[in-house]
């Protein structure tokens, strides 16, 4: 049996107003740009922050879909992220695709070293096109790591595998099994709504030590769901934009809302990229442009 890694200490403050926030992605690669570590990089600078990113498989993909993934040595996965830790201060970690238990454990096994403040595990498991991302039989190993996050960003059916139960379409039930994780594995969990079959697309933190503001152990953020098949990349990018702005935020409910915010703007702009034939990407400087825009 797999020895059950330690979970490392959850962070106190990491709040820091005045250092722009140093944030690496440990994630795979989509070619097109949309997802994986392309789109955290684009999502950190969008936030803010500076990006930086280690590389866990090369990924041929598109919008349409997986064609074949490469994984590089576990060894070169911790020559990659040891050259980061012993060279940068690193104030928050986004972590998405890891693709086997060889590459989680190695990852627990940097965290349990160099654990940054801030710590966001968003647990990809298949891709929009359906395509696996995760090897079905480090399901258990995913479970373990989650006990080293601060925050954990499933979509519904992500999350029901964490919960160890079905897969859940009403959205009270949603926020239940959200509970029973952040329950079981002492995390906060961010509960998202993306695949609801619903004209709202709402967002949920949960926590179920009650260490939202005021005590709480759940606090909503409404969303209107933007008719587009521009969502490729959305978990990454709201997972990337979520380490980025916790060190500036008093707390997840701050960074959350902000988040949210800028990611339906970046939704709502996504399909004029024209870019691919499938599940487009977002436009993740769709404000930015906008600012600067002379018209
Ligand atoms: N069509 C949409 N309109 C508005 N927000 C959306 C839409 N689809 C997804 N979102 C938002 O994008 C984020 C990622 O959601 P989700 O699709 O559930 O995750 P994932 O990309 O990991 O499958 C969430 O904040 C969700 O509410
Ligand atoms: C390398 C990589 N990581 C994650 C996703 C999931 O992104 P999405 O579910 O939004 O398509 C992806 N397609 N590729």
């Amino acid at each position: 049996m797999r020895p059950r890694l330690s979970a490392a200490p959850r962070s106190t403050d990491p709040t820091n107003h005045r250092q722009t926030p140093r944030v690496l992605s440990i994630a795979g690669t989509d070619p097109t740009g949309g997802a994986g570590i392309q789109a955290d990089l684009k999502s950190i600078a969008a936030n803010g922050g500076y990006g930086m990113a280690v590389v866990t498989a090369l990924v041929a993909q598109n919008t349409m879909g997986v064609r074949s993934v490469h994984i590089p040595p576990v060894e070169f996965l911790t020559e990659q992220l040891d050259s980061v830790s012993d060279d940068v201060e690193i104030d928050a970690v986004k972590i998405g695709m890891l693709a086997n238990s060889a590459i989680i454990e190695a990852v627990a096994d940097w965290l349990r070293r160099q654990r940054p403040p801030v710590v966001v595990l968003d647990p990809v498991m298949v891709a929009t096109s359906g395509d696996r991302l995760l090897d079905e039989r480090a399901v258990d190993a995913i479970r373990e790591l989650v006990r080293h996050a601060d925050l954990v960003t499933p979509n519904i059916p992500e999350l029901a595998v964490l919960a160890d139960e079905a897969t859940v379409s009403r959205w009270d039930d949603v926020l239940k099994q959200a509970h029973r994780v952040s329950t079981t594995y002492g995390v906060t969990v961010l509960a998202k709504g993306g695949h609801l079959d619903d004209r709202y697309a709402p967002d949920a933190l949960v926590d179920a030590a009650g260490q939202l503001s005021g005590g709480r152990d759940v606090v909503e953020f409404a969303g209107e769901r933007i008719e587009t098949t521009n969502t490729h990349g959305t978990g990454c990018s709201l997972s990337s934009a979520l380490a980025t702005l916790r060190p500036r935020s008093p707390g997840w409910e701050d960074a959350v809302d902000q988040a949210k915010r800028w990611l339906t703007e970046s939704i709502a702009h996504g399909a004029e990229l024209q870019v691919g034939h499938g599940n487009g990407p977002i436009s993740h400087f769709a404000g930015l442009w906008a600012a600067h825009d002379p018209s």
